[in-house]
């Protein structure tokens, strides 16, 4: 396995879907400077997503090619989907910027953690069930989709205690300012926040 470097880190954002983990995760990492590593999976793309920046979209033969090939850390099959990312992914945008962000379900951020120990941390995203209900009904998810997410929110809230942090996604514009301010203090430090 490749030997992760002193100052390489593994951003994983985890916490029930519809919290805000691709939000939040997207605009701090925008501000840091932090990429992302983007899954496989064999879910179509929803009207809004685009190949490459919210997923790669391939084909189940593709996934399944892959899979055989051992190029992913982990593979899960969440309603029909499966989903995975790739070691080589993760290792060579290491190498390119340093520190890289993921937005995985728990399952997922295990593995991780399993595979890269120390220089993974977990940032837990999350918010009650009726807040997050709303926001999968507002962003379009079929009620099928949203049984299936809301069936799993137990279950994703009990991983809260296992991060190193953990953030309630109420108002947005705070929630983003108290990561980046909590992401660049204790690791990046790269002294962003000195503004209000
Ligand atoms: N374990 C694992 N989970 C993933 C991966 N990619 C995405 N996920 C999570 O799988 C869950 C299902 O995703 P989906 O229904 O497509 O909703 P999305 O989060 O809005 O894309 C979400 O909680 C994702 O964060 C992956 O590569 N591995
Ligand atoms: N603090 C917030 N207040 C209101 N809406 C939010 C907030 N954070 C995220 N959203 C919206 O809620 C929906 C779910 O967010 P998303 O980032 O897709 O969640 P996740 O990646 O956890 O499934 C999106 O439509 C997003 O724009």
């Amino acid at each position: 396995m490749y030997e992760l470097k002193d100052k390489e880190l593994i951003f994983v954002f985890t916490g029930p879907n519809g919290a805000g983990r691709r939000t939040v995760a997207q605009m701090s990492g925008s501000t840091l400077g932090i990429k992302q590593v983007i899954s496989y999976t064999t879910r179509p793309p929803r009207l809004s997503e685009v190949e490459g920046q919210d997923y790669h979209f391939i084909t189940p033969e593709a996934f399944a090619a892959a899979e055989a090939n051992t190029e992913f850390i982990e593979v899960i099959e969440i309603g029909g989907n499966r989903y995975g990312i790739k070691d080589a992914d993760v290792t060579d945008q290491l190498v390119q910027y340093g520190a890289v962000y993921l937005v995985l379900n728990s399952y997922g951020t295990e593995m991780l953690k399993k595979a890269y120990g120390e220089r993974v941390v977990r940032i837990f995203i999350y918010a009650d069930r009726d807040t997050v209900q709303l926001r999968e009904q507002e962003r379009g998810d079929s009620p099928e989709q949203i049984s299936l997410y809301m069936s799993n929110y137990e279950e994703e809230m009990a991983y809260r205690d296992a991060c190193e942090h953990a953030f309630e996604n109420l108002d947005l514009a705070h929630t983003v300012f108290d990561l980046t301010k909590a992401l660049d203090e204790n690791y990046l430090k790269r002294n962003l926040l000195d503004l209000d």
